[in-house]
């Protein structure tokens, strides 16, 4: 069985520095491309490039066919009832913020409440703060323990009768851990609530199924998922997206205009105004055909083991902490953490002279951070292209990191 994919990922394979091979640990904020996504995107640019939806000539249908199918695609991997429960956006960020500013505003009443969690990243935490304020509703939030899982009793207690609208990442991007999204949606149906899942860190490593799930909506970003950037996903039910306005008005997304008035479209295109970034669609349909060649189990068997053996060789270095106590087989591959008397941006500066890429800072997430009693935090993100000599090389590095700051290493 195959146990080694870097050779699929072209910059992967080329990047050294200092003669030393890129050891590359950032995959929550954005993963490397296939060549697969890559010659997809390349082959639309040479071959099919047009506007879709709009030219009676060939070409045009082309570009139109290859967008509807990578719709029909996304549809598909989330199990969407119909490609028209699936509008096309920039990213995570736009998806959430069209829910927000389009479903929020139109049903959301004073006096209303409106819950979401303390490790929301600010994209699924800002639009809702919005919301609150246009409308004078209540915003809650459900807050971690100290071992940053969200509490049953928690959940119980914070969804009730004036509650709307609970909108919840599935996976943290600082903590990694998978939230108990089965027992939110029961209680939340259990009040009428709708539920918008931020699927972000979450679909990389897990299949993702809106019908089992049972959300209202779902959003998460290409980038994220092996695709280009400037493409994601926002998901919604039908009855939901019929109803609701869409945010940006132009091309192609409307059914009539007069000199006073405008009627929009039908399903999707409703919400795709302007020129749509074909590309991506095309490059998310060929990481999603590529993601489904490798499957999610071995995806998963890959990043699980990795994970663990992560959290292991991280819980044998002095004056390390590791934030979140959950193991490798219920926590997508996140690991924050920091090193006593050193601030996180030293450590990746530190560790960037060995080749090794990892995040440090809020991660848009300051509120979790003031939970947590932290100002920043180093961030560990890998996913099944990693290594466990990735790791090696990894720990090799932090453990200089005291060494080179004049720390005390005992
Ligand atoms: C949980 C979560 N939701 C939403 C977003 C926003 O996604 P887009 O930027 O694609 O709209 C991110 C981005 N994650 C950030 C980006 O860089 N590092 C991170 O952890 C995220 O992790």
């Amino acid at each position: 069985m195959r146990t080694n994919y870097k050779d699929d990922f072209p910059l992967l394979k080329n990047s050294t520095a200092g003669g030393k091979p890129l050891v590359y640990l950032d995959n929550a904020a954005t993963t490397q491309k296939p060549a697969q996504v890559i010659e997809a995107v390349k082959e639309y640019y040479e071959q099919y490039n047009a506007n879709p939806h709009r030219g009676a000539y060939p070409l045009s249908e082309k570009a139109t066919e290859v967008y509807e199918a990578a719709r029909e695609k996304a549809a598909e991997f989330i199990g969407a009832d119909s490609p028209e429960e699936i509008v096309f956006t920039k990213g995570t960020t736009e998806s959430l913020n069209l829910v927000a500013s389009s479903y929020g505003l139109d049903n959301i009443r004073e006096g209303d409440e409106i819950l979401i969690s303390i490790e929301e990243h600010h994209s699924n935490l800002i639009p809702w703060q919005a919301v609150a304020k246009t409308r004078n509703a209540r915003l809650r939030y459900l807050y971690t323990d100290e071992n940053g899982k969200l509490p049953l009793e928690e959940i119980s207690a914070k969804i009730n009768a004036r509650t709307k609208i609970v909108a919840v990442t599935q996976v943290s991007n600082v903590l990694g851990i998978v939230n108990p999204l089965g027992e939110i949606v029961r209680r939340a149906r259990e009040v009428g609530a709708v539920v918008v899942l931020d699927a972000a860190q979450s679909i990389p490593h897990m299949p993702v199924d809106v019908r089992a799930l049972d959300v209202d909506f779902l959003a998460f970003s290409g980038h994220k998922l092996y695709a280009p950037t400037g493409i994601g996903v926002l998901y919604g039910k039908k009855e939901h997206l019929r109803k609701m306005q869409p945010l940006l008005f132009g091309g192609g997304m409307v059914d009539d205009v007069s000199e006073q008035d405008a009627t929009f479209a039908e399903g999707p295109s409703k919400f795709e105004g302007g020129t749509q970034n074909v590309e991506g669609a095309v490059g998310l349909h060929a990481a999603i055909d590529y993601l489904e060649g490798i499957g999610y189990e071995r995806i998963g068997q890959i990043e699980s083991e990795l994970t663990q053996y992560a959290l292991t060789r991280f819980h044998s270095i002095p004056h390390v902490t590791v934030y979140g106590k959950e193991s490798g087989n219920n926590r997508a591959g996140i690991i924050s953490f920091n090193i006593d008397g050193a601030h996180p941006h030293d450590v990746s500066t530190i560790l960037s002279a060995d080749n090794v890429a990892i995040r440090s800072g809020h991660h848009c997430a300051h509120p979790l951070m003031r939970h947590m009693g932290v100002n920043a935090t180093c961030r560990v993100s890998l996913c099944f292209y990693n290594t466990r000599d990735d790791i090696d090389i990894l720990i090799e590095s932090i453990c200089k990191v005291r060494e080179v700051l004049g720390l005390e290493l005992k």
